[in-house]
């Protein structure tokens, strides 16, 4: 066998889904895409970015006017003018254990929006699931919906979020089948706290992850990576309003801390393919996030120990196109 095709061989043997496509070079190079499908959207050199890379960044993609519509929804649930089922509505850590009296500037996250119709237009819109669809596959679910207003730091750099896998939150697989959209909802860079992310290493496995040991305090649920190496190479992403990064959920990322006196704002959906199955995490590492949600999600619902981790998933999440196969 030609080293080539050995490698092929042994690249299928680690796939949990047959390859999206395989291109052969006339050089004998074999080249198989393990993350991407051929949609017709990717051009050559984006699929082979985010091959590599397990991440894309694509300019202006959503417009102004739906970002300010999400704006004025955001402010409007804030104002506890609207009251949506489901949704969390969450403080940054410094802000909840002082006297500091909350207002709608306290909050620092809208998290699980999917009963809120206008937010949960972002989910929908037709120019991000196409390139979902990249990832996914045409059976589309939204698993997970994140309204980020990450607050100027209160000097405790608790509005830091560590680097962490997404996929550490997730009971579902294969992990390939998973995309994350973050569309900025203003300019972000690294004053207010940009996304960071190491390049590549969605190639890697699941990490452990716990609570940074930081002095200032951590925000609730927000784990990071064991041993996180800040020697790394990372890249800052910096992006203005409108402009939308795909990543992988093995990708290691996090954000920095909000030095300006504004709210930085983004707004996301974890997309998850249909067919994707729940897997039990009983025994693994991804343990210590499941008592976590349990804790709060039977807190919350009023429910004992019945509520499972899977379940927290399934009746969060919505069909946004196709068929739900499984999910
Ligand atoms: C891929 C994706 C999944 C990645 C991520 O999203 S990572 C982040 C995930 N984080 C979460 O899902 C946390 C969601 N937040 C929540 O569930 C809530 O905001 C809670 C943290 C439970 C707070 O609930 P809430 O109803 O606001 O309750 P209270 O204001 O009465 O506070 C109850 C106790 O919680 C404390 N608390 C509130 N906000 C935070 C915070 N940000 N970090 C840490 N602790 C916090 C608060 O001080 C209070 O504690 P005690 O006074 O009881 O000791
Ligand atoms: N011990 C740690 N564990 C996990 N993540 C960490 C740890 N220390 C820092 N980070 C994360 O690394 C990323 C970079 O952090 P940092 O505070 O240096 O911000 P920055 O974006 O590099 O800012 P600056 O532009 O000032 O360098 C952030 O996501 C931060 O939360
Ligand atoms: O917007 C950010 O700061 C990062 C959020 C994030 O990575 C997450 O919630 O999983
Ligand atoms: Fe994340
Ligand atoms: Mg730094």
């Amino acid at each position: 066998m030609s080293r080539a095709a050995e490698r092929l061989r042994l690249l299928i043997n680690h796939l949990d889904r047959p390859p999206a496509a395989i291109v052969s070079f006339p050089v004998g190079f074999v080249y198989v895409y393990l993350y991407t499908d051929d949609t017709d959207l990717l051009t050559p050199d984006q699929r082979l970015f985010y091959e590599k890379n397990g991440f894309i960044l694509i300019k202006n993609l959503v417009s102004d006017e739906d970002i300010d519509r999400f704006r004025k929804e955001f402010e409007r649930v804030c104002r506890r003018e609207v009251k949506i089922p489901g949704m969390v509505v969450m403080r940054d850590v410094a802000i909840a254990k002082s006297e500091f009296v909350p207002d709608q500037k306290a909050v620092s996250k809208l998290q699980d929006f999917q009963e809120d119709p206008e937010l949960f237009r972002y989910c929908s819109l037709p120019e991000i699931l196409k390139y979902v669809e990249c990832f996914t596959g045409p059976n589309i679910m939204a698993m997970h919906t994140m309204l980020i207003n990450k607050p100027p730091d209160a000097g405790k750099k608790t509005s830091r979020h560590p680097m962490h896998q997404d996929l550490h939150y997730f009971p579902f697989r294969p992990a390939d089948r998973i995309v994350c959209s973050w569309t900025a909802m203003e300019r972000v860079d690294r004053k207010n706290g940009c996304l960071v992310v190491l390049p590549e290493t969605h190639t890697s496995t699941l990490r452990e992850h716990d609570y940074p040991q930081w002095e200032g305090g951590v925000n609730k649920m927000y784990h990071g990576v064991r041993d996180y190496d800040p020697a790394l190479p990372r890249v800052h992403l910096e992006m203005e309003k409108g402009d939308t990064v795909f990543f992988h959920p093995l990708l290691i990322h996090g954000s920095g801390m909000n030095q300006t006196k504004g709210f930085r704002k983004a707004i996301s959906c974890h997309y998850a393919s249909a067919d994707c199955y729940y897997i039990d995490v009983k025994g693994t590492m991804q343990e210590n996030i499941e008592k976590e949600v349990k804790e709060i999600a039977s807190r919350k619902y009023n429910l004992d120990d019945e509520i499972t981790f899977k379940d927290t998933w399934a009746f969060k999440g919505r069909l946004v196109q196709g068929e739900r196969t499984s999910l």
